[in-house]
């Protein structure tokens, strides 16, 4: 039997996460520091020895990059990929461009973390997590579980909110506990499901 394997990767360093924006839909490259950690990831799957036979990313540059680096550095760039909007980073409205410091000191410390981490409050003209879950889940459903439940070793490349989305529901998290859950640039996490599609066993592929 085959072994339900699912790997997530949030993107390398971008320009804006170097910068310290809020970013969201926003399109910024990668950083060399972040081309470097998606490089190292790549070699770290590859160590695994993983083969993936599908890969899905999000509609924007950051992304896409960071998965392309990390199939060219397992020598498997001709993977059937699939680009979906549904993947795309949370929206984050009218803070998209500015400092974050600059909004702390503007709207306090508290506030700007109920904007960022909080799963039901929206940051203004925005998604909240609640938000993101409600187009992410429902394409991870129908498109990416589908993949890892007929046997095919699947990578999704996205970003920090996209992905702490997934993430809430594979690792049964609650709104309290999503709160305190971060993504690092660049590492992948490997899961292994069960045949009725809940983890089975999880792990941080940390360099
Ligand atoms: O700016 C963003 O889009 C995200 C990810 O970099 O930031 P945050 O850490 O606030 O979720």
């Amino acid at each position: 039997m085959s072994d339900r394997i699912l790997v997530l990767v949030r993107h390398g360093q971008s320009e804006w996460n170097l910068k310290n924006l809020f970013t969201g839909w926003r399109d910024p490259d990668l950083t060399e520091q972040g081309i470097s950690e998606a490089k190292r990831a790549g070699a770290l799957l590859k160590a695994e020895g993983l083969k993936f036979d599908v890969a899905f990313t999000s509609d924007l540059t950051r992304a896409q990059k960071t998965l392309g680096l990390i199939l060219g550095e397992m020598g498997q760039e001709g993977v059937p990929t699939t680009r979906n909007v549904a993947l795309n980073e949370r929206d984050y409205g009218d803070l998209a461009g500015l400092n974050k410091d600059d909004a702390r000191a503007k709207w306090g410390e508290d506030q700007v973390h109920i904007w960022r981490r909080s799963y039901d409050i929206a940051p203004p003209g925005g998604e909240s997590l609640r938000d993101t879950v409600a187009r992410t889940l429902p394409y991870y459903v129908q498109e990416i579980l589908p993949c890892v439940l007929r046997g095919q070793v699947t990578l999704v490349a996205a970003h920090g909110n996209s992905l702490r989305a997934l993430i809430m529901t594979l690792e049964k998290l609650s709104p309290e506990g999503i709160m305190k859950r971060e993504l690092n640039t660049g590492v992948p996490i490997i899961y292994k499901l069960a045949a009725d599609s809940t983890v089975a066993e999880k792990r941080d592929l940390v360099p």
